[in-house]
């Protein structure tokens, strides 16, 4: 696929005071068509490249590359991500865009194909630069009437949290969610990380003198990011000078990891979806994630719909060797959903042991149950090998 120059990407890389890492999350689903309308249930896939170009441009950022497989569509961006299913789009943007300003056209692509809105969820950290951020990304409380201008009027109404310690404004984390009715089960995970190491860092520059890489490929395998979810099929994306983005796909399970690795705003976050969570152990998962990028500082929040017993691991609050947890919120959303968010924070400077990665048979080294051995693992709902997912239908 052709990639576009730096010049026609949406927003500039880096601000005079540096480039704000923290991505605005835009999650929309929808309920099926009626079956004369959409018979073959493509939904939002039937959505064509220039069709999803127009909502991009409204956000100010544009495709770089492309990954799909028999259940949906990813798109690494010039700033982060974009997902489309069937019945569900997840827009996630960093720098100065302005995503939600995305949104009238999403809805106007999705009455065409006469798919009804069943549930919005809006999400993101503190910005580092919260002063350069433009309209309508200027506070929360502007994002929010934006939202409940679009999404008030669902059944739940429109509802807005700010989670965290209000001591520790950094560590805020924001959402939104409206729904129409309760959801089909699902968890997921979105991890920030601020104050990475300097040498995992390095990593992520390219043809730098300290350790940087020549290719997206090279930092996928030296940064340990292959080893995360070593079923998913990954599509990475190397910038110039610096920057790593990666999508990964697994039937219909998703992964992403951004990575901005200047000294003075470092930033690298995590996300995964739609996964079988009986298959994949949490803790586990950010063990590997933190070996990779060892940050000063880091939040977890998980999204879970289907309860408890659905969630499994995912459903207890995470407990990572080297990291004090300095806050632990439950909340609860409309339509039974839950929110758990955490915040660490490293008790001792230096990177955390790549012992405490290991597993052995089973159980990982702080004595915790893991899931299967990676060959066998699950992660997608039906069981697939990496292998069966090559015959991508882009
Ligand atoms: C788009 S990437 C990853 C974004 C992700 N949300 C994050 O910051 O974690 C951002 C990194 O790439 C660098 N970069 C270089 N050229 C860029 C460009 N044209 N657009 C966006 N970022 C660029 C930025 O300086 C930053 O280090």
């Amino acid at each position: 696929m052709a990639m576009p120059s730096a010049d026609s990407w949406g927003s500039s890389p880096t601000s005079p005071i540096g480039f704000e890492g923290y991505e605005k999350r835009l999650e929309i689903t929808f309920s099926d068509a009626p079956v004369f309308v959409d018979p073959c249930g493509c939904g939002l896939r039937a959505l064509t490249r220039e069709q999803i170009d127009s909502f991009l441009d409204l956000a100010r950022c544009t495709i770089v590359s492309q990954l799909s497989n028999k259940e949906f569509d990813s798109y690494v961006l010039s700033e982060s991500s974009l997902f489309v299913y069937p019945h569900k789009v997840v827009l996630k943007t960093c720098g100065t865009t302005k995503l939600l300003l995305s949104i009238p056209r999403i809805l106007e692509l999705a009455a065409e194909l006469s798919l009804p809105v069943l549930s919005v969820k809006y999400s993101r950290g503190m910005f580092i630069f919260p002063g350069a951020q433009p309209s309508p990304h200027r506070s929360f409380s502007e994002e929010v009437s934006v939202l409940n201008s679009f999404f008030g009027g669902l059944k739940s109404g429109g509802n807005a949290y700010v989670i965290g310690d209000a001591f520790k404004p950094r560590k805020k984390w924001h959402v939104y969610y409206a729904t129409e009715e309760p959801e089909q089960p699902m968890v997921t995970l979105e991890m920030c990380m601020t104050g990475l190491d300097v040498k995992k860092a390095a990593v992520f520059f390219k043809n730098s003198a300290i350790g940087g890489c020549s290719s997206a490929k090279e930092m996928t395998k030296l940064s340990g990011i292959s080893d995360i979810i070593p079923e998913m099929e990954i599509c990475d994306f190397e910038f110039d000078p610096c920057g790593y983005s990666m999508n990964g796909i697994c039937g219909p399970a998703a992964s992403t990891i951004h990575v901005t690795p200047e000294e003075c705003f470092s930033y690298a976050s995590y996300e995964a979806m739609n996964f079988n969570p009986s298959c994949l152990v949490y803790s586990d998962v950010i063990r590997r994630v933190l070996a990779g990028f060892c940050p000063s500082d880091f939040s977890v929040a998980v999204t879970i719909f289907g309860g408890h017993g659905f969630a499994k691991s995912w459903a207890k609050g995470a407990d990572v060797a080297s990291y004090m947890c300095d806050d632990f919120v439950e909340q609860e959303l409309p339509g039974g959903g839950l929110l758990m968010y955490q915040s660490f924070t490293a008790v001792a400077p230096g990177c955390m042991s790549p012992r405490s990665t290991m597993e052995i048979d089973g159980w990982s080294s702080d004595g915790t149950e893991t899931a299967e051995k990676s060959d066998e693992m699950c992660i997608g709902w039906d069981v697939q090998k990496k292998g069966v997912m090559k015959d991508a239908d882009a």
